[in-house]
């Protein structure tokens, strides 16, 4: 069997005065896959971030095979077979997916034989399930295709272990089914071990052997995930029993247009056009879904019409033209949550309540005269700590010292607290906690019931159905299909996501 076992021991890392991992003990058995599940801040990067060898644990032992395993750094890591397929994609994107392969080993030749490498990564690509072509830009790759590349680099490095650090964020339902079951079918045969880090309790049943939920740092609940249900497993999380949901009911859709979208395009990075020519109309108290595969311009598009991106067409908020200065923007009441929230919404660099303060630094409270005042700063940064649950050291923490999901609450709290009538939230509950999903998808339909015109860009048709008026579907930078949420079907807008009806 290539795939090991491992087993921590006992582990704690501190940072200052936050304790994030609190004597955590762990067995993955070998050949298995293992579900890791927490909260959003309950601890599992940091856990995982220690056994890939980037971070140190002040306390603990990792055995691996049942031997003691001394990993201070990644190469340590990588030594004893154990990888990690991240959120994000990490290929370079200028190279091939061929080129890409080559240079993540450890050890490369002097000089490489093409030839003979080529023959190699043939052979290998046979033994994959799915096809990505090798001698393609990443670049010019679909986020499926990436992310299964990544899946193949580690398995090129020969990894006996790998951890996937939510691995489906970026997938279409059925990319994640195929890179998943893939995993699923090489620990079945020995080949792989496997930690699953995912906040999809669907993903944990059908392909994880075992789980362990950490709360607060511990680990307060291990075992077969045969014997345990969602409810059971998502209770360990927060540490109660769930409330039953209620369901908001909705306003209904005003006639007046709040955004008014005509003929927008706009190129991509490479210079190619991503939006083309996009007219759309979202009325006061209505959120119109924009379904899609990723890649498909949504990014563009966003940034178009945040005046991110050099555009043509026109763009209205409340009848007035829009081109996304921030006087527009605080006028306006246009508010955006974007995704990767920590690279496009916040200075990673700069405080929790400094991020908290940029759409207003330069208006009372918080400005006084010329002045920043910090008292004021921190009593709004305290309130929309507390009303959204933010976890974090501190209010002067870093804006990196926070989980994903923490940035992503506190992004949240900064974009609807305030009068919202245009809100433009893309995958808004991407890396959140099932909890802090709800309660994210309830702030949307309250903006909406508020009187706000929402533009949802998700790749989760669930939520789309769960939250959307209105449906239209973005392929190739063009919005192909329009639909009401109450005659649409699933079937339909996926045939139209992948470009073939
Ligand atoms: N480098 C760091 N410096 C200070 N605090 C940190 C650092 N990295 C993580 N933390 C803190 O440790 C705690 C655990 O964070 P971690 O990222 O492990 O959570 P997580 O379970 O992966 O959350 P998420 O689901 O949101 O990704 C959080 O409170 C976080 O703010």
């Amino acid at each position: 069997m290539n795939a090991i076992s491992l087993d921590l021991v006992d582990m704690t890392k501190r940072f200052g005065a936050l304790t994030a991992l609190d004597g955590v003990c762990l067995s993955v058995r070998a050949g298995s896959v293992h579900a890791l599940l927490g909260e959003n801040g309950a601890g599992k990067s940091t856990l995982v971030k220690c056994l890939v060898g980037f971070y140190q644990p002040d306390e603990g032992s990792i055995l691996v095979d049942g031997r003691g395993a001394n990993i201070v750094t990644p190469k340590d890591a990588d030594a004893l077979g154990i990888g990690m397929v991240y959120q994000h994609f990490t290929l370079v994107p200028s190279m091939t997916v061929a080129e890409n392969l080559v240079v993540s080993e450890a050890r490369l030749p002097g000089l490489i034989d093409w030839h003979s490498t080529s023959e190699r990564l043939q052979a290998l690509m046979k033994t994959m399930p799915f096809h990505v072509p090798l001698n393609v830009r990443v670049s010019q790759l679909s986020a499926g295709e990436k992310q299964k590349a990544e899946l193949i680099k580690q398995l090129y490095l020969g990894r006996r272990l790998l951890i996937l650090d939510e691995p489906t964020s970026v997938l279409t339902p059925d990319e994640a089914k195929e890179v998943l079951g893939f995993v699923r079918q090489l620990t079945g045969t020995g080949e792989l071990s496997a930690i699953l880090i995912t906040h999809k309790f669907e993903e944990v049943t059908r392909y994880a052997d075992d789980a362990t939920i950490l709360r607060k740092g511990r680990a307060v609940h291990t075992g077969r995930v045969a014997e345990m249900t969602t409810a059971e497993m998502a209770e360990a999380m927060i540490g109660h029993a769930l409330e039953k949901k209620s369901v908001k009911a909705r306003v209904p859709i005003h006639s007046e247009t709040l955004l008014s979208i005509q003929g927008l395009s706009a190129l991509g990075d490479i210079g190619l056009p991503a939006v083309k020519d996009v007219s759309l109309d979202v009325g006061r108290c209505e959120i119109v879904g924009v379904a899609g595969v990723s890649g498909n311009g949504q990014k563009e598009l966003v940034e178009a019409l945040m005046g991110q991106r050099d555009r043509s067409g026109v763009v209205k908020v409340c009848g007035r033209a829009f081109r996304g200065t921030r006087k527009e923007i605080a006028d306006l009441g246009v508010y955006g949550l974007p995704q990767e929230p920590l690279r496009n919404a916040c200075v990673p660099r700069m405080s929790l309540q400094e991020n908290m303060a940029l759409r207003n630094f330069d208006r009372p409270p918080v400005a006084v005269g010329q002045f920043i005042s910090s008292k004021a700063m921190a009593k709004q940064a305290l309130n929309f700590v507390q009303q959204f649950r933010v976890k974090t050291t501190g209010l002067d923490a870093e804006m990196t010292t926070l989980s994903g999901g923490n940035v992503q609450r506190a992004v949240l709290a900064r974009e609807l607290t305030n009068e919202v009538q245009v809100l433009i939230a893309s995958n808004p509950t991407f890396g959140l906690d099932f909890k802090a999903c709800d309660e994210t998808r309830e702030r949307i339909v309250n903006a909406r019931n508020n009187g706000a015109a929402v533009l949802l860009l998700s790749e989760d048709l669930d939520e789309l159905f769960d939250l959307a008026d209105r449906i239209v579907v973005i392929s190739e930078g063009r919005l192909v299909y329009e639909v009401d949420v109450a005659t649409a079907d699933k079937q339909t807008i996926g045939r139209h996501m992948a470009g073939a009806a």
